[in-house]
C-alpha cells in the first residue's frame, strides 16, 4: 500500500492513553482490549525503562498486535520510533501487525510523558495528520495517590489538563476524603473532562473509543495551552539554532531530559545499563536482572528492605520474577510510590525466552548502586535465612543503615 492509498482511506482512530506512573493504564487496557470495539486495534506501548514489561502483560490477555517502543521515552522519540511505527501501521507494512492496517490504534504512553508534544506531532505531521484522526486522550488518575501526584509532578498535571476522559482508578483503596480531594484537584485542572470511576467501566465505548478529541481541541484552554507552549518552545529553539519545525519540538524536550542506555545513536549518551533520567525532576530509571531462579523469600526480603529504606524515593517498581519454586509461572510485581500491590502470577511466560527476573525501578533521588547491591545480596546466592541475614548485614557492601528485626 502506498502513502496516497493510506491517505485516501478513512483515517485510523487513535487514542492516547496516559496517566502517571503506576496509575493503572495497562490494567485498564487489559480490561478493555477484548471489547469488540477494539477488535481490529493495534496497541503501541512505550515504557520508561529498559525492560518492557507491559507488552508481556497485554499480550497475555490479547491477540491484538502489541508494538513495544522500548528505545526511549515517547515524548522524546515522538519524531522517530512512534512516527515510524504509526506510518507503517497506516501503510499496512508493520511487521508487528499482520492484518493490513488497523482500524484503530491505542498508544499507551509512559507515566512520565508530557502528552503535549505527542499531540502536537500527531496533529502537525504531514502523513500522520491525514492517516490518523485523534479520538481521544484518556488520562488515568490513581485516586489513592492522585492529589499528591498532581501537586508534585508537572507532567501529571499536563496529562490531566489535556484529557478528554479522566478515569479514576484505585477508588477501592482511597478514603472518601481522599477520593473527593482527588476529584476536586482533577476538576480544577480540567473542568470539562468527564471523570469516570474505573470500577464502573463495562466497555471501551466512551472510554477508549469515541472520546471526541476534536471537541477537546476546539475547546480552547486545555490542549491549546499546551500546544501554545510547545509552539513557543519551537520558536525559541528556532531562534537559537536556526532550525525550525517539529525537530525543534523534540530538541526542546531533549533539553529537559538526559538519557543513557542502549547505544542506538542519536543525541543521547548510552552505556551498558539503561539509565534514563528526566533531569528536571531528578527522576531516573534502571533495571535489575538475573537469570538465576529467585526464591520467593529472597525477592520478598529484597522488596521489604528496599521499601523500608527507599520506599518514598521509588515512584514505580514493576517486574516479573523467575521463581525458584514455580519457574513456569512468572510472578508479577507492582509498586507505586512506596506502595506494593499484592503480587500475582501469570499462567506462563508470554513470548520471553529464556525467562529471567527483570525489575524496573523508577525513582526520584533513588541510589542505584544501593539498590543493585541489595538486589545482588538477595538474589546472587545469598539466602535470607537468619544466618545469612547476618552475613548480609556484616557485608560491607550491604546497605548502610539496614537493621534486621525479628
Ligand atoms: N486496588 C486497585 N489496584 C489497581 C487498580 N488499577 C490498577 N491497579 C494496580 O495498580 C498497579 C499498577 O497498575 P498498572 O496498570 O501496571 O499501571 P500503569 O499505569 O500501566 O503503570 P506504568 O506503565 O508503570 O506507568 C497494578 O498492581 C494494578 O493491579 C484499581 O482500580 N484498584
Amino acid at each position: 500500500m502506498t502513502q496516497s492509498d493510506s491517505a485516501a482511506r478513512s483515517p485510523i482512530r487513535l487514542t492516547l492513553l496516559t496517566g502517571f506512573l503506576g496509575a493503572g493504564k495497562t490494567t485498564l487496557l487489559n480490561r478493555l482490549i477484548g471489547d469488540p470495539a477494539l477488535a481490529n486495534a493495534a496497541v503501541v506501548v512505550n515504557e520508561f525503562g529498559e525492560a518492557a514489561i507491559d507488552p508481556l502483560l497485554i499480550e497475555a490477555v490479547s491477540s491484538n498486535g502489541v508494538i513495544s517502543l522500548s528505545n526511549g521515552c515517547l515524548c522524546c522519540t515522538v519524531r522517530g520510533e512512534l512516527v515510524d511505527t504509526l506510518t507503517e501501521l497506516a501503510e499496512g507494512t508493520s511487521a508487528d501487525f499482520q492484518r493490513s492496517a488497523p482500524e484503530r490504534v491505542v498508544v499507551e504512553t509512559t507515566g512520565l510523558a508530557d502528552p503535549g508534544p505527542i499531540l502536537a506531532a500527531l496533529i502537525s505531521h504531514p502523513v500522520l495528520s491525514h492517516a490518523y484522526a485523534l479520538d481521544g486522550v484518556v488520562t488515568v488518575v490513581d485516586a489513592a495517590n492522585g492529589g499528591g501526584t498532581l501537586d508534585e509532578h508537572e507532567d501529571s498535571r499536563r496529562q490531566v489538563a489535556v484529557a478528554d476522559r479522566i478515569v479514576l482508578t484505585k477508588c477501592d483503596l482511597a478514603s472518601a476524603d481522599r477520593l473527593e480531594s482527588t476529584r476536586r484537584a482533577v476538576a480544577r485542572l480540567n473542568p470539562l473532562a468527564p471523570i469516570v470511576d474505573a470500577a464502573v467501566i463495562e466497555g471501551a465505548e466512551g472510554i477508549l473509543v469515541g472520546c471526541g478529541l476534536s471537541d477537546a481541541l476546539s475547546r480552547g484552554d486545555g490542549v491549546d495551552a499546551w500546544l501554545g507552549e510547545v509552539g513557543k518552545a519551537r520558536r525559541a529553539a528556532s531562534a537559537l539554532d536556526g532550525r525550525s519545525g517539529k525537530d525543534d519540538v523534540s530538541r526542546h524536550h531533549e533539553a529537559n531530559h538526559t538519557h543513557a542506555g542502549h547505544d542506538h545513536g542519536g543525541d543521547h549518551e548510552h552505556g551498558d545499563h539503561h539509565h534514563h533520567e528526566h533531569r528536571r525532576d531528578g527522576i531516573r530509571s534502571f533495571s535489575l536482572e538475573t537469570d538465576r531462579p529467585v526464591p520467593f523469600d529472597a525477592i520478598a526480603g529484597f522488596l521489604e528492605i528496599l521499601s523500608e529504606t527507599a520506599g518514598k524515593r521509588i515512584l514505580r517498581m514493576k517486574g516479573v520474577v523467575l521463581l525458584a519454586e514455580d519457574p513456569g509461572r512468572p510472578l508479577v510485581l507492582h509498586g507505586v510510590q512506596g506502595f506494593m500491590h499484592p503480587p500475582a502470577q501469570l499462567p506462563a511466560w508470554p513470548g520471553q525466552t529464556p525467562p529471567k527476573t527483570r525489575l524496573v525501578l523508577i525513582g526520584q533521588g533513588l541510589d542505584e548502586r544501593y539498590a543493585r547491591d541489595l538486589f545482588s545480596a538477595f538474589t546472587g546466592g545469598v539466602a535470607t535465612d537468619a544466618a545469612d541475614r547476618t552475613a548480609i548485614v556484616a557485608n560491607p557492601l550491604a546497605i548502610p543503615g539496614i537493621r534486621f528485626t525479628g
